[in-house]
């Protein structure tokens, strides 16, 4: 009788005449295994992407994949339905897996890590969005960044050598956050960095390089079965088993103790406060709500999601610009024409507004290279997710809507989304900046998500990264500032730099994958 059901049941989803068809009739790639999927191939591809590829040439913009243990999901690239999950009706679309990780990763409730599955958390992470929201203004933060990096670029000056971008950028950001957003000297390059220096480098790529963690991960999707309070206590010990993890996280939290005990002490002497992240907070809140409620867990979240992820997004713009000289010169020659025609000796924000195709360097490559690929959502209701594009059933159906179940996930992917030539252009497996300089009205209406220029790297909706500005500033300026001095190209070995999955995407020197992250460049003082 159940199996009879069953069929019946099917069978009806199948030929019942609408355009909407259930996740389990959708057609999709065949798993690698019972127990992890189709994960493989989004894990251990060699380049971060090509598995996205494959899916969207064979099946569109939407299809079923399976997660572990055969579990069902959506693959979702489409413009629409990506819409539909992180904005129109991204809070009844919560983290659930990412956010019980990042929670015990960094304890408490952090930004990254406050769920949204029922009001009161929704309320509680809205918060949290408001009192950081303001702090990354572009005004300030400019004042701040451009000056420090003409010093630290100008004190690099010298003959041609070969470095490695990563530990070199890595460096930077962290000294960019902890100026602009944290008010601490990490001192990171300076001769004796901090602590946390030390404890942060290859921390991502240790714990989630992912040829590494199979079984962690086999053994996280068992834990995540089980019930709550066995569940939490099993991850926290499964994660904090890690010594590098450990050290990290006791140096974080003193450091994030420290600002706060700072902080306060300077209120309660009624000092004048800086511009920083902490005292911008203290002026548009009430003092006697903000402190109790700011915790070293919000400044930990703060310093991962801000430090490494620009990092790596400027590494994949020199990397590109080695590869391309003639973008160089054009940067370069824009960079001279707008201190002529405004008559300045540095660029400021203002002028950085007007400096297009650089602007349209930074936008390809966050839109070629899009450090978080991939992001997972869980449906906390039945719904029905609508598509632009359709796509087909198993039996060949064409439908333009999937309905998903509660305890259902979608597993977007934003390399696939900014990838659709529909709504970029052609060619769009290849790094062309002068895509964003003539772009067509009819593309642009096409292009539903996106904190910034429609691209989904940064994310949309509830979640979308509030680091956006910050980011975007930060590599405009260093972006500008190293180039006008330097010229970059492939060091003389000319490795192959892979796309390598830890967290995060990070850049890989192919046989040396051992070695972490990798991005050697060779730079001389521009002639
Ligand atoms: C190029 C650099 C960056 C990229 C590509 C990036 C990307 C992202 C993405 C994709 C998300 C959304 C995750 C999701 O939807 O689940 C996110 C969230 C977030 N980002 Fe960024 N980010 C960058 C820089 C920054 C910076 C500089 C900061 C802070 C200084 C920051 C702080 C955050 C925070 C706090 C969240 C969580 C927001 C929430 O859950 O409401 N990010 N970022």
């Amino acid at each position: 009788v159940y199996f009879r059901r069953k069929l019946k049941a099917r069978r009806a989803a199948r030929d019942d005449g609408s355009n909407v068809t259930s996740l389990a009739n959708l057609n999709g790639p065949s798993s690698y295994s019972w127990v992890t999927g189709n994960l493989p191939g989004f894990l251990y591809a060699e380049n971060t992407g090509d598995e996205d590829d494959t899916l969207v040439q064979q099946f569109g913009l939407a299809c079923r994949i399976k997660l572990m243990f055969n579990e069902n999901a959506l693959f979702l690239a489409d413009p629409k339905g990506l819409q539909y999950v992180l904005n129109t009706s991204g809070y009844h679309f919560h983290k659930r897996a990412g956010a019980e990780i990042s929670r015990i990763l960094l304890g408490g409730k952090n930004i990254l890590g406050v769920e949204v599955n029922n009001t009161s958390l929704g309320e509680e992470h809205a918060r949290q969005r408001r009192i950081l929201a303001p702090s990354f203004s572009q005004s300030y933060l400019h004042e701040i960044l451009v000056e420090r990096w003409n010093d630290l670029i100008s004190s690099k000056q010298g003959s041609g050598v070969d470095i490695d971008l990563n530990m070199w950028l890595s460096c930077l950001t962290l000294d960019a956050l902890g100026q602009g957003v944290l008010s601490y000297d990490f001192g990171a390059l300076t001769d004796k960095p901090s602590e946390y220096v030390e404890a942060f480098r290859g921390l991502f790529v240790d714990m989630f390089a992912t040829e590494q963690s199979t079984s962690q991960l086999v053994m996280a999707n068992l834990i995540g079965r089980l019930p709550a309070f066995m569940r939490q206590r099993l991850l926290t010990l499964t994660i904090q088993a890690t010594d590098k993890f450990q050290k990290f996280m006791s140096i974080s939290s003193k450091i994030s103790s420290s600002i706060i005990l700072r902080e306060k002490e300077a209120i309660d002497l009624g000092k004048p406060k800086g511009k920083d992240l902490l005292s911008t907070l203290s002026k548009s809140v009430v003092i006697s709500q903000f402190y109790p409620k700011t915790n070293p867990q919000t400044l930990n979240a703060l310093a991962i999601a801000g430090h490494d992820t620009t990092s790596s997004m400027l590494q994949w713009v020199f990397y590109e610009l080695a590869l391309h000289p003639e973008a160089q010169a054009k940067i370069r020659e824009e960079i001279r024409t707008i201190k002529e025609t405004r008559n300045v000796q540095e660029l400021g924000t203002s002028e950085f507004e007007l400096m297009h195709y650089t602007m349209a360097v930074l936008k390809e490559t966050l839109r070629f290279h899009p450090i978080a690929p991939h992001n997972m959502r869980c449906a906390d209701r039945d719904d029905i997710i609508p598509l632009a594009y359709p796509v087909k059933t198993i039996s060949g159906k064409e439908v333009q809507a999937i309905s998903v179940k509660k305890g259902q996930y979608v597993f977007m992917t934003h390399y696939g989304y900014n990838r659709i030539e529909d709504l970029w252009g052609k060619d769009t497996d290849k790094w062309i900046p002068e895509r964003f300089l003539n772009e067509s009205e009819s593309m642009r209406s096409k292009r539903t998500i996106g904190v910034f220029a429609h691209l989904a790297t940064f994310s949309s909706g509830v979640h979308g990264c509030i680091g956006w500005r910050f980011a975007m500033l930060e590599m405009q300026a260093i972006l500008i500032g190293l180039i006008e001095h330097f010229e970059f190209a492939p060091i003389a070995s000319n490795p192959v730099i892979l796309k390598k999955m830890a967290a995060t995407m990070y850049p890989a020197v192919k046989g040396e994958l051992a070695r972490g992250a990798q991005m050697p460049l060779f730079i001389k003082p521009v002639s």
